[in-house]
């Protein structure tokens, strides 16, 4: 799910940053290099360039498909490997401009050789009118690649026309055109850059608001949502034969005296000590803690229930031994604990085995609290 560098370092930033452009310019331009291919066909069919010049004509129209294949077959590399991304641009870059420069050739060729007719001609210049104006339109995820490609195609024809006197009011013409194409791909690559800032923006967002609902405000583990959402997919995984789960639910006891005796800043500072020695004894990945509410946590852990209540009662052991550091007083807080391990037969689903756990909890209360108690 993790797809954007939410809150992430420049690194990260800039590989993202990377990859979506290599994504763009790839998907973009995949099948233009097809397009130089159809550009050909029509103007050799309406000059009739296979019966004049049968094997350029067919040398053309191979060179046309080959470089539209390999355009197709250069691939993008995964978005995480920042430098196959990089190198993969530096590819493109020598392979994006070789149609161009060859419907250049091809242009030059019509313009020069009297086979042609005018109207050819015109068609031709039409297509590369085209052809650039999609460029600076549609390839502009790198500017350089988009001036670099329309020059390509455009400059030949220009300069061929310009050193033709009867060709003057085209020449002049054309010219206009260039320039308008050259503000053109100012304009469009800005809006490209834009676009990417705010899609950026929306995506780091959207993984701050899944994060923030997924989190406790006050100690900044899970929260009870999450926590039931993991609960149920784990017991329904377990019932279907996948791997077992501990469940533990931990109460701090008499949580009103340290509300009522040193404030509820304090009580709230107590709260988050709690979290992190938690978060300490049950590590993840092994382990999922959660705030279910009020003083109350929530421990998922990948372990049978032996190994689960050893770790419960080593950190209720270690908590009840010492004193706990909260805002410069320490305090004395233990805890209950209520332990037991899913039994899709005995527990049917997640509520079955968390009102098991719950009843263990309370149990542990009723018995005194300071205690590890296993749940049915
Ligand atoms: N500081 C603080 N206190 C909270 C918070 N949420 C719940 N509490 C307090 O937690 C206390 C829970 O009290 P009780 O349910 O009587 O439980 P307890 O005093 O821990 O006693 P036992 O659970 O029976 O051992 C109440 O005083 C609540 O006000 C919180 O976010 N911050």
């Amino acid at each position: 799910m993790k797809t954007t560098p939410a809150l992430a370092g420049r690194e990260e930033l800039r590989a993202w940053r990377l990859s979506q452009v290599v994504r763009d310019t790839y998907d973009r331009s995949k099948f233009a290099g097809f397009l130089y291919l159809f550009g050909w066909a029509v103007v050799a069919w309406l000059a009739g360039a296979q019966d004049f010049a049968p094997m350029p004509t067919l040398a053309m129209a191979g060179g046309f498909l080959l470089l539209g294949v390999l355009r197709l077959r250069l691939r993008p590399p995964p978005p995480e490997d920042a430098d196959a991304n990089r190198r993969w641009l530096r590819h493109y870059a020598w392979v994006l401009p070789l149609a161009p420069l060859a419907w250049s050739g091809v242009q030059g060729w019509m313009l020069l050789d009297p086979r042609f007719s005018e109207q050819v001609r015109m068609v031709s210049l039409i297509a590369t009118i085209g052809y650039a104006t999609v460029f600076v339109n549609v390839y502009t995820t790198v500017r350089s690649f988009a001036a670099v490609g329309a020059g390509a195609l455009f400059l030949p024809a220009l300069a061929l026309l310009w050193s033709q006197p009867s060709q003057r009011a085209l020449a002049v013409a054309m010219s206009f055109y260039a320039l308008y194409l050259v503000g053109a791909l100012l304009r469009t690559h800005a809006e490209y850059r834009r676009r990417l800032d705010l899609d950026l923006a929306l995506r780091q967002q959207r993984d701050l608001y899944e994060g923030l609902s997924r989190t406790d405000a006050l100690t900044g583990v899970h929260n009870r949502r999450h926590f039931t959402a993991r609960l149920d997919a784990l017991a329904q995984a377990a019932g279907q034969g996948g791997p077992g789960f501990t469940l533990l639910i931990l109460d701090i006891d008499h949580f009103k005296h340290v509300n009522d005796r040193h404030g509820h800043a304090v009580g709230d500072a107590c709260l988050k000590a709690i979290a992190d020695r938690l978060q300490r004894a049950f590590p993840p990945p092994r382990a999922l803690l959660a705030r279910l509410g009020g003083e109350e946590f929530g421990v998922l852990f990948d372990g049978p229930e032996p190994e689960a209540r050893q770790a419960a009662e080593a950190f209720r052991h270690a908590l009840a031994s010492g004193l706990l550091d909260v805002e410069g007083q320490r305090l004395p807080v233990t805890v209950s604990i209520g332990v037991g391990g899913f039994d899709p037969v005995r527990h049917g689903d997640a509520d079955g085995l968390y009102r098991a756990v719950d009843a263990a909890l309370y149990a542990a209360k009723a018995d005194g609290r300071d205690r590890v108690a296993v749940g049915g």
